[in-house]
């Protein structure tokens, strides 16, 4: 085996990248997910490692806006399509990919990253947690309402996807700036999203499009016959409203659908309203696993690009083995008007924490004070937590519903 090269790739590498790319995840119908991913990403913001002149490892990303609280829109690099030849795993070509990635990222100001996780234990040891929590949610037909559910009387249609599409942009660009973790989207990514793919089609019909003046869903059929009728299930991709009241009518529109059993969603937030809105909760099965993963690139740029819920004034030591720029003592200072500086101090640190800490509270999805009951955050000057676990909260938890 060779000296392995780390470097980035040319726009003629594509079909290298997505070669490696299949031959990871051992599916053979990715080899051409360059038509469906190419106009996505741009090949030179991938990066490749080759043993001679082979690439044996990929990793790309998405430069695009993600919504943190406040609201506000960061910049964010969105890491997508890591894969390692097999054969030639263990030999560090992941952490290769990870140390060109983040330094580029680095380089050019990003000041996040973010990804999914095809398996939780590999991102922890580079600087990435889960930020944000997902609901796997499967909602049995005709799931009533309580009477404070105002559901909006205009009608709800099916449309083809071109027109749904159209529609889906505009509302999307609408609702995703006021959702912490929703990110913006460049036109490939919503190609992406929409076509009708047989590699990620598995047994479900191709995507549909319902919408509502102000809302819109996106979903698959997954067909059915049993003995006793009819059970098809309905498969979300994606729910979005401008109003209560739409996302009321679309939810109504999912449930009363016939020759269908339960509609499933695997990308709900996990304070989803819907769970607030029926007569029996526990009708509904429900399963919560980590969604995005968030690596705090810059640690400054990023604490002073979001909002906090109350003014704080804290000194933070932080460790971060993989980004060494971001390790030592800052104060973390915000006042009402909301200005917040994040800089280098010689002052004692008041919480000592992780760079994977940070990032799990980020965006508002884990509690600093949590993180201390499990001995990862330590408190030396009373009181710091509370206050600055306080001043990370969000009042809504964040979510995610992309699928990079
Ligand atoms: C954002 C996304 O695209 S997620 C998709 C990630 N890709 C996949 O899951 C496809 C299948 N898997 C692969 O291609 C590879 O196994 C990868 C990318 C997960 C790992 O690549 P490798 O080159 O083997 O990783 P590398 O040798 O750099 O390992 C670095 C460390 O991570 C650990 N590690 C690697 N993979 C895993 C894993 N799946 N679970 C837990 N630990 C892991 C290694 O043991 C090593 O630990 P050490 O530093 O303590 O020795």
């Amino acid at each position: 085996m060779g000296e392995l090269r780390t470097r980035s790739l040319r726009a003629d590498e594509a079909e290298a990248f997505f070669d490696v790319f299949s031959a990871a995840f051992l599916n053979d119908s990715l080899k051409s997910s360059g038509e469906l991913y190419g106009p996505a990403f741009r090949m030179e913001h991938a990066h490749g490692v080759f043993d001679g002149d082979e690439m044996i490892g990929g990793a790309a990303r998405l430069e695009q806006e993600i919504t943190v609280p406040g609201p506000a829109q960061c910049p964010v690099g969105a890491v997508t399509g890591v894969g390692v030849a097999p054969g030639n795993r263990r030999r560090g070509v992941l952490t290769a990919l990870m140390r060109a990635q983040l330094d580029a990222l680095h380089e050019n100001g990003t000041p996040i990253a973010a990804l999914f996780a095809s398996e939780a234990g590999i991102y922890g040891r580079f600087g990435y947690a889960p930020a944000s929590f997902e609901s796997h949610l499967v909602v049995p037909r005709g799931a009533a309402f309580l009477p404070t559910a105002e559901v909006d009387g205009r009608r709800v249609r099916e449309v083809g996807r071109e027109q749904g599409t159209e529609i889906a942009q505009a509302c999307y660009s609408a609702a995703a700036a006021a959702r912490t973790g929703w990110l913006s989207r460049s036109d490939g990514s919503w190609q992406a999203r929409v076509l009708d793919w047989p590699a990620v089609r598995s047994d479900l019909s191709a995507p549909r499009f319902a919408v509502h003046p102000d809302g819109y869903v996106i979903y698959r059929a997954k067909r059915a016959w049993t003995p006793r009728g009819p059970a098809y299930q309905l498969h979300v991709a994606e729910l979005v409203a401008t109003t209560p009241q739409a996302y009321a009518a679309l939810w109504r529109y999912l449930l009363d659908f016939d020759l269908v059993a339960e509609v499933h969603w695997r990308k709900a937030a996990i304070d989803e309203p819907v769970l607030d809105m029926l007569v029996d909760p526990r009708a509904v099965d429900r399963r919560v696993v980590d969604g995005l993963w968030v690596r705090l690139v810059d640690l400054d740029r990023a604490l002073m690009t979001r909002r906090y819920a109350a003014p704080v004034d804290v000194v933070l030591d932080v460790t971060d083995r993989f980004c060494p720029w971001n390790e030592g003592r800052w104060r973390l200072r915000t006042d009402a008007t909301g200005s917040t500086t994040a800089i280098r101090t010689e002052d004692a640190g008041q919480l000592s924490l992780d760079i994977t800490d940070l990032a799990a509270a980020y965006l508002g999805g884990s509690a600093l004070a949590a993180l201390a009951r499990s001995g990862r955050v330590v408190e030396h000057e009373p009181g710091a937590l509370v206050a600055t676990s306080r001043a990370f909260a969000t009042d809504c938890a964040p979510h995610c519903q992309e699928g990079f």
